[in-house]
């Protein structure tokens, strides 16, 4: 079972529409969670067609009591038949395309969703959120989330989720057969046989035992890769911004220049950020130990390509391995055809060099992972129960999931700017009823507060909501029972 199925939608009244940071602008038209569609479907649930006490066998099913169909859901860069499967069981309306789209059509598309589910490659920048009225949620089916406006997305009431781990392996996978591939330059060697030339040498073609690794951020992948290398008879030096624990016998370096003077191999598994935009260029690879070898598989912006090429021109650099780029392409099909990036051919020039098309966290294991875990431990918790463990741009908060036995009893979730004097004015609505439980937290502008009250009855939510709605803190209010 899959820990989606464990999570029932709890029955109710789910509104999206949402205000923008900025109150004079919004829009306050109702959606398609609007009230009447609510009310519609709350008096379906109470009008016998859906019985609140069920068997525990019918409460494993998923269940509908208010209209998941309702819920549209949109997957780009073709998500995981894992995770779409669990969304189509829980009911809700699932559109998946197989390549990222252009930003207009994306406009177009993103209006009239609550929910989005990408990877990599598409760009989620307040513009385009901007234009996401109805969006509740975010899945990036990735560990990487620098393609989303997390801090924007958050102001809109729009919660953002991640795969933290699920690919970590495949990368490091990837990056030993890579540094294997360039001690031995076999790329070169299986270029020239297709082309029909026998060419057997053995010059500057090196083992990697009692090599030096040197990883540059240490974290899932960088911990993973460390491993794997010392168990092939690597050394392993590692330099990060944070100090971590040693996997093994690696040893950390206290500065990127220490590790750039005593590394064989130089891979990369950092984050794109500010800081390490560019951090291998032209001064990195003078750095580097005359014949070292480059790996980047964290992403496009940590390496300057032309520098690069420079370092490899002049031998100082004996091979490379690249998997992610600058501009990469939505979709499959030509991509250094010259328009994209003015460094392309010369990058296919160069021997010993490895280009792959961002593959690092393409297997199916770990796509099949990656796929239930955003959306059974994610998207689907957060839709239905408001439950935030996990998120990347929202305060994590948990209450334990409701259940359809519960009578009267209703979930508030109001995410709200993070201002002085809101809970009193939120306690102050909610008091009419009996607050059983409540929890409150705050990331940067940005507070989530959930409460499960009881007493109330299906007739005093529509009150209960506008009058949460009304207060001036408010970003995104949805009341669930
Ligand atoms: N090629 C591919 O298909 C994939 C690429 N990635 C990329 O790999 C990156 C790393 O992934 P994880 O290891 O899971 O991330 P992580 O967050 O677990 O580790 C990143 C490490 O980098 C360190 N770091 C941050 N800034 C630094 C700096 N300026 N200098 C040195 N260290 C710094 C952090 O302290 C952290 O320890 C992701 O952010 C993503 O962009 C991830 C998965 C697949
Ligand atoms: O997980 C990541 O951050 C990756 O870079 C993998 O991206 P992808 O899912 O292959 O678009």
């Amino acid at each position: 079972m899959t820990p989606a199925q464990d999570i029932k939608p709890v029955a109710g009244l789910e509104r999206a529409v949402r205000n923008s940071w900025d109150q004079n602008n919004l829009s306050n038209s109702p959606t398609a969670f609007s009230l009447a569609a609510q009310q519609q479907s709350l008096s379906s649930s109470f009008g016998g067609s859906f019985a609140r006490r069920g068997s525990v066998a019918e409460n494993m099913k998923p269940l509908k009591p208010f209209n998941t169909e309702d819920v549209k859901i949109l997957l780009l860069e073709n998500v995981n038949k894992s995770g779409q499967d669990i969304l189509r069981k829980q009911g809700y309306q699932v559109e998946a395309l197989t390549t990222s789209l252009p930003e207009d059509q994306l406009i177009e598309k993103i209006r009239d969703v609550q929910v989005i589910g990408i990877r990599s490659k598409t760009k989620l920048t307040d513009r385009v959120l901007a234009e996401a009225k109805n969006l509740l949620v975010i899945g990036c089916f990735c560990i990487g989330t620098n393609q989303v406006d997390l801090e924007y997305a958050a102001r809109q009431g729009i919660a953002v989720f991640n795969s933290p781990f699920a690919n970590s392996r495949s990368v490091a996978e990837l990056v030993i057969a890579e540094i294997i591939t360039l001690a031995r330059q076999l790329g070169d060697r299986s270029n020239e046989m297709h082309r029909g030339t026998w060419n057997k040498v053995s010059a500057k073609c090196w083992e990697i035992r009692g090599k030096t690794l040197g990883i540059i951020g240490y974290g899932h992948i960088g911990s993973q890769l460390s491993v794997l290398a010392e168990a092939m008879g690597m050394k392993v030096i590692y330099y990060d911004v944070v100090t971590l624990m040693a996997m093994g016998t690696a040893r950390q370096v206290p500065t990127l220049n220490d590790l750039l003077d005593e590394a064989d191999f130089v891979t990369l598994h950092v984050p794109d950020l500010p800081e390490t935009r560019n951090m291998m260029s032209t001064a990195q690879f003078d750095k580097m130990k005359h014949g070292a070898y480059l790996i980047n598989a964290s992403r496009g912006s940590v390496v300057d390509i032309p520098a690069l090429i420079k370092a490899m021109n002049a031998g100082k650099i004996a091979g490379a391995a690249l998997d992610v780029y600058p501009n990469e392409p939505a979709a499959n099909g030509d991509y250094f055809n010259g328009s994209l990036n003015t460094w392309g051919d010369d990058l296919r020039q160069l021997h010993n060099i490895i280009l792959t098309p961002h593959i690092g966290g393409s297997t199916e294991e770990a796509q099949r992972a990656i796929g239930i875990e955003v959306v059974g431990e994610a998207l689907v918790r957060y839709i239905n129960q408001g439950i935030t463990v996990g998120s990347v741009n929202m305060p994590e908060t948990q209450l334990r999931s409701l259940t359809l036995e519960e009578e009267n009893t209703a979930r508030v979730i109001y995410i709200h700017k993070n201002v002085p004097g809101v809970l009193r004015k939120v306690n102050e609505i909610l008091g009419d009823h009996n607050v059983d439980k409540q929890i409150s937290d705050s990331k940067g502008d940005v507070a989530y507060l959930m409460a499960d009250i009881s007493n109330v009855q299906v007739g005093e939510i529509k009150d209960l909501y506008e009058r949460l709605e009304a207060l001036s803190s408010r970003i995104l209010t949805r009341v669930l029972y």
